[in-house]
């Protein structure tokens, strides 16, 4: 059986960047005793969307977070292995972990904006960061992240008003343009859509295959319909492993490991 390759998968006018993103090489990740994630390798591509698959429990979140180092936040969480951006060791400790999750940026399962305005959500990393030189840079960088994000003009009225009121998919998009704001290059999503109703969902699985023009985006989903729509490569979990990954395509319809076809199958999870 021939395994078609993620690059030739995708549409010829996203060809652009074909390049490896991410490596990461015998990623084990430990909470206190209990070995969550038993070594994991897999290559992310630039400009495509990546999707983690498989039961709950299986690690899926866990290897997430150890792209943007997010584990370094979780008392008792070790990992051990490798893992570079663009050929750079993230967990060297010269590195600046702050500037690396800027570069790396997160959207979580629950839409979690601060209690400030949309305009402050969006502009408090900029600020931060010392990205934004003065007050009409600032405002550019609102607007074109709202925008990219697929929500400025339902908000440009609004923008001094709460982010938390705005409904749960406006609220996932305010956050999409937060991490957005900040110019990264790879965008973790930790299933974004899980608190979303059908409607919202369909939105920013379209706001998500627009991105990939632009971004390297890795998405958990509980959803293999959801992964098969919206990525190009897909990796299986299972019990901390990560049995099989590939071209989504082939991953859905000609699996070659047994536990995924259970998996696609429904028999697992
Ligand atoms: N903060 C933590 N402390 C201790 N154990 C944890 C922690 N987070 C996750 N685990 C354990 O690590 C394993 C992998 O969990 P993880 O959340 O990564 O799986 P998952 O595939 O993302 O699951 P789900 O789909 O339910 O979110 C599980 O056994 C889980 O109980």
């Amino acid at each position: 059986m021939t395994q078609t390759t993620v690059e030739s998968a995708m549409n010829p006018t996203d060809a652009p960047d074909r390049s490896i993103r991410i490596q990461a090489q015998d990623v084990k990740v430990h909470y206190g005793a209990k070995e969550a994630l038993h070594g994991v390798s897999i290559e992310i591509p630039d400009r495509a969307v990546t999707s983690f698959i498989g039961p709950s429990g299986c690690g899926k979140s866990t290897f997430l977070r150890c792209i943007n180092r997010m584990n370094d936040t979780i008392e008792g969480a070790r990992v051990e292995g490798l893992i570079k951006l663009d050929g750079e060791d993230i967990y060297d400790p010269s590195l600046d972990v702050v500037e690396l999750r800027a570069r790396i940026g997160m959207v979580f399962q629950k839409p979690n904006p601060f209690p400030k305005s949309i305009y402050e959500n969006v502009a408090y990393g900029p600020k931060i960061h010392g990205i934004a030189t003065s007050r009409t840079d600032l405002d550019e960088i609102v607007v074109s992240s709202l925008r990219r994000a697929g929500l400025f003009e339902e908000v440009k009225d609004r923008l001094n008003e709460p982010g938390t009121g705005l409904s749960g998919g406006q609220q996932q998009r305010l956050c999409i343009a937060r991490a957005m704001a900040v110019g990264p290059e790879v965008i973790l999503m930790d299933e974004p859509c899980s608190a979303l109703d059908p409607i919202a969902t369909a939105i920013i699985e379209e706001l998500i295959d627009e991105l990939r023009a632009n971004y390297t985006i890795v998405i958990v989903t509980h959803s293999m319909q959801q992964a098969a729509r919206v990525s190009q490569k897909t990796a299986f979990f299972h019990l901390g492993n990560l049995i099989e990954e590939g071209v989504t395509e082939d991953i859905f319809t000609n699996p070659i490991n047994k536990q995924t076809q259970d998996y696609i199958m429904g028999r697992i999870g």
